[in-house]
């Protein structure tokens, strides 16, 4: 079992990155931490970054998430080639460019190529947010995949990823902490990034983004609205280079592991994804690059 102790970044392509980053920090509120060979890296929290924004083709690259140490890593190595998962090792420039000391990377079984790192880079000085749009983590992240069910035996067969909700075939919420969710897999013809959350202080703090977000003209894609599973109040709303991002405060801890019993959502019920059932717009998904493993282009 391979025991991921949190998320780490998402790795995407931007085919006009000057306008990407632009939105990153002057509309999301992310700092611009470094930007060098090509690579623009914006950080919600302590870590180095969350998002990686690559000049060049648009879509998403990876989804990274830690592991403990090198053994761990090692282990984990192991544990997927006997599973029949082809890895392959970062080389020391990927590792550099991605701000940790080492990496696994591999496909899910749809495609999406997932990287398991160990000791990512922590700044230490604050944040210094692009805009005051009151984050206060990079939340979760979220995958696309034909087959929810599939996917959850992936992420759950060779992970420490537990189901705490199901949305019908639709939808699958994962915790790898006491946070609610951490990771999701949608469902999606392609693999790709669904979306990207972040955390926010307050109640106050989604709604004055969601007036924001209209008054600049960005597209909203749902919301403001209440999920019931996780009870988090969220916005969403679509960025350049086809990322959906979203801002969500009250996100629900799961703090007795073994009282928790996962719910079954019927996403054809009304209220299903949304407690105060606002108009319901398809969540807008970025395509995964596809890249041969190894290959870590950039
Ligand atoms: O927070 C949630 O519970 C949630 C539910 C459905 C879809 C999402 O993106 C969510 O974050
Ligand atoms: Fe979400």
């Amino acid at each position: 079992m391979i025991e991921l102790t949190d998320i780490a970044y998402v790795r995407s392509g931007a085919a006009d990155l000057d306008t990407a980053v632009r939105f990153a920090v002057d509309v999301v509120g992310m700092e611009l931490t470094a930007q060098e060979d090509g690579v623009a890296y914006l950080r919600a929290d302590p870590r180095h970054h969350c998002l990686a924004l690559v000049e060049g083709e648009s879509g998403v690259i990876s989804s990274g998430f830690t592991l403990r140490d090198e053994d761990a890593l090692a282990d984990a190595e192991t544990e997927l080639e006997k599973a029949g998962v082809t890895v392959a090792r970062g080389d020391a420039a990927a590792a550099r460019s991605r701000r940790v000391r080492d990496f696994l990377s591999f496909d899910d079984p749809f495609g999406n190529r997932i990287e398991l790192v160990i000791d990512q880079v922590t700044l230490t000085a604050p944040v210094r947010y692009g805009r005051e749009a009151g984050i206060t983590e990079f939340g979760h992240l979220c995958l696309d995949a034909p087959d929810v069910r599939e996917a959850y035996r992936f992420w759950n067969g060779h992970f420490n990823a537990r189901v705490s909700d199901w949305i019908g075939d639709w939808a699958c919420l994962m915790r790898i902490d006491p946070v609610h969710h951490k990771l999701a897999v949608f469902q999606g013809s392609q693999p790709g990034l669904c979306h990207i959350n972040f955390q926010v202080g307050s109640l106050d703090d989604v709604m004055r983004n969601w007036h924001f977000l209209e008054a600049n003209g960005v597209e909203i894609e749902m919301g403001p609205g209440r999920h019931p599973q996780s009870t988090a109040v969220f916005v969403y709303f679509k960025g350049p280079e086809g990322i959906t991002y979203e801002y969500s405060w009250g996100v629900r801890l799961i703090t007795d592991e073994d009282a928790w019993r996962p719910r079954y959502f019927d996403p054809a019920e009304i209220g299903s994804i949304d407690m105060w059932q606002g108009p319901t717009r398809r969540v807008h998904t970025q395509p995964q690059i596809r890249r041969p493993l190894g290959s870590t282009g950039k």
